[in-house]
């Protein structure tokens, strides 16, 4: 066949389209939902109690709606890029991949802290800080070649773009050695080492996004065993935080257009299973009540870790479904009532606010 000649199998397939007679394959769907429903129906040490998440969609609409709650708040914040461009695109994939488990042990005072434009940042904004730290100080943290540069991308090059201001390390930071290498890989193999043309292959969907990061990306497939269940349980909580940052930071256009954001779930961390308690959304059992008070460790992939993670998923989707009763047509989905808890949770903290610790749970996953 010449070069000029179409291929006859596709024009059928065009030919089949057009009449109609060829359904696409379905939308992608990530499982994480079901996933989260099996867990929750499976569960006996966290419960969710219906009437405390009625209210609590009531009372978080009626604050986002006060707050003119949008995707456009993510940008907004002093240490998150503005530029709409691939380099913001880079900096998101690179905040998200080594976006986990920034807790301490230590008082407050002491705890892993980084100074950066004259303040003090700890948890997830102390990561955004040393990211943007290195790039001002002409460290390539961002670009997959340099994390795949085992002579220049090394461990006390990563200790130095996140030294602290306290004598605490940040947490599992040869893990994160790990994630920048693996990345690197991944990407000059499938993506030409850069982050766009993974977006660019999920051709609009979230939930393709999502998927392919946990198909070719060890360190974003964040799926676990429950009880021996044969299918994994899939949170995939840095995959679609991921997707949501995109969208929000690019509000929904350019690298940020995804038909389908609204199939993104609540992202599984540490912080919301707090705030959804502290709401009386999510009840513990009293062993389990007992573990997050006294602050005792929670291994990553035991049951009651699995419970905390898959409830607030699901706990989060029942109060979506409730806005959208209460106020049918509205955009809020639960990537922006997850925003808005996190955020929420963040004040509360800041205001010594807090009625339970977060869980304990050490692990790359969130
Ligand atoms: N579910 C959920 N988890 C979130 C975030 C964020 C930050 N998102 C920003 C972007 C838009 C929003 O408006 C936020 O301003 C971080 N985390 C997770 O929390 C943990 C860090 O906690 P701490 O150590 O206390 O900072 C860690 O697992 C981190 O991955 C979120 O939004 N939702």
């Amino acid at each position: 066949m010449s070069d000029d000649e179409a291929d006859p199998e596709l024009l059928a397939l065009l030919r089949q389209h057009l009449q109609g007679k060829l359904t696409l394959s379905e939308d992608p769907e990530t499982g994480v939902l079901e996933s989260a429903e099996y867990v929750c129906d499976n569960s006996i040490d966290v419960a969710l109690d219906m009437r405390s998440c009625k209210n609590a969609a009531a009372a978080i609409y009626a604050q986002m709606q006060q707050q003119e709650y949008s995707a456009a708040k993510w940008s907004a914040h002093e240490l998150h890029p503005k530029a709409k461009d691939e380099a913001t695109v880079a900096f998101i994939f690179t905040m998200d991949l080594l976006n986990f488990s920034f807790w301490s042990e230590k008082p407050e005072a002491d705890r892993f802290a980084l100074s950066y434009r004259d303040k003090r940042w700890t948890g997830y904004w102390s990561l955004v800080a040393a990211l943007q730290r290195a790039l001002d100080e002409g460290i390539p943290i961002t670009d997959s070649h340099f994390w795949q540069d085992e002579e220049e991308c090394t461990l006390d090059v990563l200790k130095h773009v996140f030294r602290s201001s306290t004598d605490e390390e940040m947490p599992l930071l040869k893990e994160r050695l790990a994630c920048l290498r693996e990345a690197g890989t991944v990407l000059y193999q499938k993506y030409k080492c850069h982050p766009v043309n993974l977006i660019s292959e999920a051709n609009g969907s979230a939930a393709a996004l999502v998927n392919l990061l946990a198909r070719d990306f060890g360190c974003f497939r964040d799926e676990h065993r429950f009880e021996g269940r044969r299918k994994p349980i899939r949170f995939l909580k840095r995959a679609q935080i991921l997707v949501a940052d995109l969208w929000a930071c690019f509000e929904g256009a350019g690298y940020g257009a995804f038909q389908d954001i609204d199939k993104i779930t609540m992202f599984a961390d540490y912080r919301v299973p707090q705030i959804l308690n502290s709401m009386g959304c999510l009840a513990y059992s009293p062993p389990l009540d007992a573990a997050v008070r006294a602050k005792r460790e929670i291994p990553q992939g035991q049951s009651w870790e699995m419970q905390l993670r898959a409830c607030s998923i699901w706990c989060v989707e029942l109060i979506r479904r409730e806005i959208l009763k209460q106020h049918p047509g509205t955009t809020i989905n639960a990537v922006l009532i997850d925003f808005f808890l996190y955020d929420t949770m963040k004040k509360m903290e800041l205001e010594g606010l807090e009625s339970i610790p977060h869980h304990r749970t050490r692990s790359i996953w969130y």
